[in-house]
């Protein structure tokens, strides 16, 4: 089975959030199950940087405002196809955003360019390599489905998030190669204007998204982003299989970032370090940490009302994170307090520490397509309090008294999702964290969960067999 993965990030080689993890980990997951995965990726100066034995295989004289080389490469064990577009990607700074913080203004014809690409492979090959199956992750390779709207190669769109739409203005719709009879309600058009995301909500295979309970949160309004319609529409062709994590980089056994351990016992010099580097002084209540992107997705706003809940018994809260200058403000005046700690940022190896070092992690999410950050609490023994939403509420077992007593527990959920059941969460945990027994019962539970690839990846090589046949 060979299928074309195409996606707009990719870690190691470029990350913004969760999308590039679960395109870095997809082909090595899929590998021993005999599914043979590429990925294309666009030519961003940090990826070129990293392939740069490259080789081209072919060359297109017009990609959507200028010439592009399609580049084959081995980056670690990735098999890439990297869209090498100068005139598209190579840019410094963020991969989105231009210096202004804004949308780069032609984002529409980027990843149309991305998509566009991928159906050009999908039908004619590259490297003498032909996909049986195109993989697209999020609206920036939704369009690929569209284009191959006439012929009869299987697609499949994967949501991560169905925020982020991919919208352009009308008048893009010939610039964009669109075929101006499809911008209808039962095409690409959205309330006037052209959603990528919906071309490929609309035209792929099959659809998926990264965890069972938001595939059916999707299909509600509440959840929908307006597009809960379509996805009503196509509730047959729609299944949620859960993001697992890359046990290769998380693994507290292993982990070169770390003070490693097996036990939860083994947490306490990371926690010290955490500490140490957070500027953290001692406490007696627990230690939580949150890595997150700061947006109103995640639902931080609401923590920093609730703080008082934790640092009133002695919790301490230690967050990394970067996002809208709201919650980048406010976060900064909450450091202000003794025990609160916050580092504006992106940075991968403080994650690491943070994740090992913390007693609890903190995903008080409005909504979370699956959420990542939780399962690697898991993996690590700093036990999850989460928002019952999405995949938080597929991957936790809320400590409830009935799991409690059966000892299955492993984290805390809180429904519904507000400043005072986050408070109240907040309470619990600091009740639990008063109870050693209960609370290292609660850390093996999570340590032993498997929250590894394996029983995704058979699911996405059984979804690859069902649209090939
Ligand atoms: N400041 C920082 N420094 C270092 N690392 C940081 C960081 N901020 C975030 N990260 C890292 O970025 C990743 C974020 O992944 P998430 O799944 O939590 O959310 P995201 O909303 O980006 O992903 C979307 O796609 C993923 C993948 O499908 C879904 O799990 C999720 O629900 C959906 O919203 C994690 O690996 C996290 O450690």
């Amino acid at each position: 089975m060979k299928v074309l993965s195409v996606t707009s990030e990719c870690a190691p080689l470029v990350k913004t959030g969760g999308l590039a993890d679960v395109a870095g980990a997809l082909p090595g997951a899929l590998g021993p199950l005999v599914v043979d995965m590429r990925t294309l990726l666009p030519g961003y100066p940090a990826v070129l940087k990293a392939a740069k034995n490259a080789e081209a295989v072919t060359e297109y004289r017009d990609l959507m405002g200028g010439p592009a080389t399609l580049r084959a490469a081995k980056v670690r064990d990735l098999d890439l196809l990297i869209l090498d577009a100068p005139h598209l990607f190579d840019r410094e700074g963020s991969i989105y955003l231009g210096p202004d913080g804004k949308d780069w203004p032609d984002n529409p014809e980027r990843f149309a360019a991305l998509s566009w690409v991928a159906a050009e492979i999908a039908r004619d090959g590259a490297a003498d390599w032909t996909p049986d199956v195109v993989h697209c992750h999020d609206w920036q390779a939704a369009l690929a489905p569209y284009y191959l709207r006439n012929s009869d190669i299987p697609t499949i769109l994967t949501i991560h998030n169905i925020a982020f739409h991919g919208l352009a203005p009308a008048d893009r719709i010939g610039p964009l190669r669109l075929a101006p009879e499809d911008f209808d309600r039962e095409g690409y058009e959205f309330w006037g204007q052209v959603s990528a995301l919906k071309a490929g909500l609309v035209w792929a295979t099959k659809l998926t998204t990264v965890s069972p309970t938001y595939a059916q949160e999707l299909m509600r309004e509440e959840f929908g982003m307006g597009l809960d319609g379509v996805m009503r529409a196509r509730r047959a062709d729609l299944s949620g299989i859960l993001n697992g994590i890359d046990e290769q980089t998380w693994n507290p056994a292993t982990d070169p970032l770390v003070t490693t351990y097996k036990a939860p016992r083994g947490k306490a010099k990371n926690k010290a370090e955490l500490r140490r580097i957070m500027g953290l002084p001692e406490s007696d209540g627990p230690l939580c940490v949150v890595i997150s992107r700061l947006t109103e997705q995640k639902g931080l706003d609401m923590l920093i009302d609730a703080l008082p809940a934790l640092t009133e018994r002695g919790g301490q809260l230690a967050l990394l994170g970067s996002g809208s200058a709201y919650l980048e403000y406010a976060f900064h005046a909450a450091a202000g307090q003794p025990n609160v700690a916050v580092r504006i940022g992106y940075d991968e190896a403080l994650s690491h520490k943070m994740i090992a070092g913390g007693d609890a992690i903190l995903v008080p999410s409005r909504f979370e397509p699956c959420g990542l950050t939780q399962l690697y609490g898991l993996r690590y023994g700093t036990v999850p309090v989460v928002a019952l939403t999405g995949g938080l509420a597929d991957t936790v077992i809320n400590a409830s008294p009935a799991a409690l007593a059966k000892g299955v527990a492993t984290g805390i959920q809180f429904y519904p999702v507000t400043t005072d059941a986050l408070s109240g969460a907040l309470s619990r945990l600091c009740d639990l964290w008063e109870l050693p027994e209960i609370w290292t019962r609660l850390q093996k539970n999570g340590m032993s969960q498997p929250v590894d690839w394996k029983l995704s990846a058979e699911a996405y090589a059984s979804l690859y067999e069902v649209v090939k046949a």
